[in-house]
């Protein structure tokens, strides 16, 4: 079996894992968690969200957040802008990255964004255009790929369909999101076959949420397909307020730890990132996720 030599990890923590913390995280705390993470070796880390305060109170402060980071020039700080609006307050905010985010599933998408999937790639093509002209690259996330809260099976094709919109639109990346963490191997690999007919895997990333314990060997049947992105947040943080139920993404240490036990390089200083998780979760008064860092600590 082939594996990529090198893997690029997405770090989502400062987003996709504080975005659903009751409690609102301290500027001091997130800005921290940015710079730990940035210290460790991540690369492109998924800083905030340009989102309806009122829909996700937790990133209202994303533009002040992008104001007092210290930027590392080899980091690409990211965020997610759902239309123009977060489009516009992102480009303020000199984001380097940012995407747009799309389910396979109308109620999720009904929930999470407020419109159709046919809605929603309409509101995402000023995002792109615009983010062109300025010469910012765009992710297109896809939600639900394996599974929706409130719709259930969701068909490998309109993973397919959605993804395929995303690419053909102008995003220079997909990111499969199995948002509530059903998926199991077996089911990875049908929906995974099914999307690169129509995607190219260089084009891929997976981001898995853990909730059922499948995340990991749901990365390795991704990397035995030749998917070298993968999404993870520190310390398994996590979950998204419009899916009820969904636990936290895979955890950063844990995906670094499988890789590099792999012979996967990913840049990545292991025990730095378990320090970040560390330092992040004493701020959250709890403990982390992630099994390879209660390990080691
Ligand atoms: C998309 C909207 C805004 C539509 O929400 P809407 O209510 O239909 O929007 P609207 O255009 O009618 O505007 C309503 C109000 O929101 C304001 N507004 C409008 N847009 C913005 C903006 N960008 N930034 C700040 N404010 C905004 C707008 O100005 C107005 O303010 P008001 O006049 O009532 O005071 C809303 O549904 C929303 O913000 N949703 C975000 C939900 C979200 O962030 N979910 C979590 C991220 S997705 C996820 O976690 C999955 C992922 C990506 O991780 C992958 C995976 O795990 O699978």
């Amino acid at each position: 079996m082939r594996y990529p030599s090198k893997v690029k990890i997405v770090e989502v923590g400062p987003r996709d894992g504080l975005q659903n913390e009751k409690d609102i995280v301290s500027l001091e705390h997130k800005v921290t968690l940015v710079h730990d993470l940035a210290n460790a070796g991540l690369n492109v880390i998924e800083t905030g969200s340009f989102v309806s305060p009122k829909w996700v109170p937790q990133m209202a402060d994303s533009a002040e957040v992008f104001r007092h980071i210290s930027r590392n020039p080899s980091v690409q700080y990211t965020a997610l802008t759902p239309n123009m609006k977060g489009f516009e307050a992102a480009l303020a905010a000199n984001v380097d990255e940012v995407a747009v985010f799309g389910a396979a599933s109308e109620a999720f998408s009904q929930k999470n964004i407020n419109c159709s999937i046919e809605e929603s790639l309409t509101r995402f093509e000023p995002v792109i255009a615009e983010a062109q002209k300025h010469n910012i690259r765009v992710r297109g996330y896809v939600s639900c790929v394996l599974g929706c809260p409130y719709d259930g099976f969701i068909h490998p094709q309109a993973v397919a369909n959605v993804a395929k919109q995303l690419l053909d639109m102008g995003c220079y990346e997909i990111s499969l999101g199995d948002t509530i963490g059903v998926g199991t191997p077996i089911k990875t690999a049908e929906m995974l076959s099914e999307v690169l007919t129509v995607v190219p895997v260089d084009k891929l990333a997976v981001h898995f949420h853990d909730t059922y314990g499948q995340a990991l060997a749901n990365i390795l049947i991704a990397l035995q397909h030749g998917i070298a992105t993968i999404d993870a947040s520190v310390a398994g943080l996590g979950g998204c307020p419009y899916a009820k139920g969904a636990s936290g993404n895979v955890s950063t240490e844990d995906v670094v730890y499988m890789l590099h036990g792999m012979g996967i390089d990913t840049g990545i200083d292991l025990n730095k990132l378990v320090d970040a998780g560390q330092t992040i979760m004493r701020a959250l008064n709890r403990e982390g996720q992630s099994k390879v860092a209660n390990a080691l600590v």
